[in-house]
């Protein structure tokens, strides 16, 4: 796959990406290393999530990292942000528009092969394939795709960079970046770790920080 996006490129490998819920989680995960990042928060206004997501691209820019932002994407463009990450029914209702105008990179989510095609007409800045595993931190209307299809979907993109997410554990990482991922997305391994510092640490060695140029 030609990786030619309408969105600014990031590398193939984005390495280690914690997706998280707070400015406090954004705050502690830079200061461990991290240089690839979500911040997802569910289900609120604009107004109401306005200034954590400011003071999240803030941080993130002071430590020159990829921080993306999840489904708010008018407050992402505001604000400058690195980028932004989209699912499927967002293609619908966001301006792309306006988000490759203000020149932020876009990662869109799949499920499917039918997904990763409406994907790739968007031409993002990368893909994200989930989710891998069972996971407790999202109700999925589908099945787990499993190591064998996520390799699949990897073979078929080629160069585009990617990312795993869903059920990705310490003990899975190793066999999920086996199989050419440029990244592994992960939420509980992080957040729910008995010692979340020991925890990343383990996961920055396995997927590393990224590469700085795509
Ligand atoms: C890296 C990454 N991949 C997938 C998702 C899921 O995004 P989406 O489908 O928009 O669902 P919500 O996260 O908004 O519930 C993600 N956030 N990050
Ligand atoms: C946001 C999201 N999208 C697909 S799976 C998922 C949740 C991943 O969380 P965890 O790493 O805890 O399984
Ligand atoms: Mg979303």
């Amino acid at each position: 796959m030609n990786y030619q996006p309408d969105f600014p490129p990031v590398p193939f490998r984005l390495g280690l990406y914690p997706v998280v819920d707070s400015v406090e989680w954004i705050a502690r995960l830079l200061e461990a290393g991290v240089r690839t990042l979500q911040l997802r928060i569910k289900d609120k206004r604009d107004d109401e999530v306005e200034a954590e997501v400011a003071a999240a691209i803030a941080l993130g820019r002071q430590y020159n990292a990829r921080l993306f932002i999840n489904d708010y994407w008018r407050l992402a463009i505001k604000h400058h942000a690195y980028g932004v990450h989209l699912g499927q029914e967002d293609l619908e209702t966001t301006d792309l528009k306006a988000i490759q105008t203000a020149g932020l990179r876009l990662g869109v989510s799949t499920h499917d092969d039918m997904e990763i095609d409406i994907a790739l007409a968007a031409r993002p800045s990368y893909i994200a394939l989930g989710h891998v595993f069972p996971t407790q931190t999202k109700q999925m209307p589908s099945a787990p795709q499993g190591l064998e299809q996520l390799a699949r979907h990897i073979a078929r993109l080629g160069n585009y960079p990617t990312v795993a997410i869903g059920g990705i554990s310490l003990a899975r990482a190793s066999d999920v970046l086996a199989t050419g991922v440029g990244s592994i997305a992960v939420v509980s391994a992080i957040t729910q770790a008995a010692d979340w510092q020991a925890a990343t640490a383990t996961l920055l060695q396995l997927a590393g920080v990224g590469d700085e140029r795509s």
